[in-house]
């Protein structure tokens, strides 16, 4: 079987929760663990016998991804890899129904299709070996999430004994289960029969454009979830592949943080000689640890577990950082501390002082409550931050360029 595959980048304007970090870098291209986010999307297609060729389909500039994609050709000599923009949101089964010329070329008979949003181990080769061992035209990622949490999902009603879907309610209003999509799907390319089927039904939503194409008028996009799933499970030709490993969604800055500690646990192992390691006279190095050939660590500092430290940092003497992502050329003096939280590019952190987040985020939440009110778990710094000697910034959201020059705490700091 010969597939290809799709990941789901959407546009900037979906950007929003992922401020102020997707004000410097679209949010598809922030680094966990050392690398784009979808770049652990890509790692685990490259390992899918006989896919050939990657599409990210979004409505970003096509600008964005150029530097990526050289990137990534040069890392996946033996995929394609290339972008495919819309010129508006289409939706979720727009973009696929709108380019579906280039993902049939080729003749593929399966398509994987990826949110970008979602972090997990990306079990493929297993939910194909389940694909083919059944009669459905779509395999769909699941995972068990609490019950409180499961509403904000897609929700699955399937058979135990054949994982065969009963039931599809995007984000129900009541309990439906604890089941959920993960947003990763495998489809047999009869499904672009299925996505006219379901065009057929909106057709009085739909319009020509002048060039000849058909589009949706607007507020009636083509979702993958209602106009595509659902009937699909009606029609008994859904089933799930439920994985017992980790998955996240990456919806705000916050939620960057746990995401990269389950990638850097991942790493731990499968590639631990990808992570730091404790050594004569170098920094110590607790748990689950990446950083940079390029980075300049004091070896009287002490890192880890979950920090990944970027290129170019620098961090002084007796610093102690926790559950935290350095981003490019930040400045950490000495014996700063730096816990759940994300140092933006070129930021500068002072002697004695602390940038912090009070509690390690709870499943698919990274917002807690106190008094009532919901505050950041998390502390982000934008670009350019600068916080000065001895001060406190705690579970605070930094816009780029501030100059803090006294503590904060609970703030969006504008
Ligand atoms: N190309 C393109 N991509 C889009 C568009 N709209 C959204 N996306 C991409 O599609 C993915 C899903 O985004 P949302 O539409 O925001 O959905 P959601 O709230 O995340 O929920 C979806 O994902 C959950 C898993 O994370 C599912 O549980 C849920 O059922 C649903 O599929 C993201 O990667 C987003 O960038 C679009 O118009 N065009």
């Amino acid at each position: 079987m010969h597939p290809k595959a799709i990941i789901l980048v959407g546009g900037p304007s979906r950007g929003t929760r992922f401020r102020p970090l997707s004000l410097n870098v679209p949010k598809p291209l922030f680094p966990v663990a050392g690398k784009p986010i979808i770049s652990h999307h890509i790692a685990a297609l490259s390992k899918i016998e006989d896919l050939k060729e990657i599409l990210l389909i979004g409505f970003f500039e096509d600008s964005v991804f150029s530097q990526f994609l050289q990137d990534a050709a040069r890392e996946y000599p033996n995929l394609h890899i290339r972008y495919l923009r819309e010129y508006q949101s289409l939706g979720t089964a727009g973009g696929l129904y709108h380019f579906r010329d280039e993902i049939l070329r080729g003749n593929p008979e399966q398509v994987f299709v990826l949110h970008a949003d979602v972090a997990c181990d990306f079990p493929l080769i297993q939910m194909k070996k389940a694909h083919e061992g059944h009669r459905g035209l779509c395999t769909i990622l699941g995972t068990k999430v609490p019950r409180e949490v499961a509403n904000n999902f897609g929700c699955l009603v399937a058979k135990p004994d054949t994982n065969e879907v009963l039931h599809y309610v995007e984000k129900p209003e009541s309990f439906i289960s604890d089941l959920i999509s993960c947003g990763v799907y495998l489809f047999d390319c009869a499904i672009f029969d299925e996505i006219r089927k379901s065009l057929e039904n909106k057709k009085g939503n739909v319009e020509t454009d002048i060039y000849g194409r058909e589009v949706f008028q607007d507020g009636n996009k083509l979702r993958l979830e209602q106009d595509l799933l659902r009937p699909l499970a009606q029609a008994r030709k859904l089933f799930v592949y439920e994985t017992k490993s980790f998955w996240r969604q990456i919806k705000t800055a916050g939620s960057a943080v746990p995401v990269n500690g389950l990638y850097l646990e991942q790493l731990l192992s499968t590639n631990p000689e990808k992570l730091a390691k404790n050594t004569p006279g170098g920094p110590e190095i607790v748990g689950a640890v990446y950083i940079h050939p390029t980075a300049q660590i004091d070896p009287k500092a002490k890192l880890g577990p979950n920090v990944s430290i970027g290129p170019n940092v620098f961090v002084g003497k007796g610093v102690r950082i926790r559950d935290s992502i350095i981003l490019d050329n930040v400045d950490i003096k000495q014996n700063a501390c730096i816990l759940h939280a994300i140092v933006g590019w070129n930021s500068k952190v002072g002697c004695w002082s602390r940038v912090e987040g009070t509690l390690p985020a709870a499943h698919n939440s990274t917002a807690v409550t106190k008094n009532g009110l919901k505050v950041q778990s998390v502390t982000i710094l934008g670009k350019e931050v600068t916080v000065k000697d001895e001060i406190v910034i705690r579970n605070c959201i930094v816009l780029p360029h501030k100059d803090l020059k006294q503590s904060c705490e609970n703030e969006i700091v504008m």
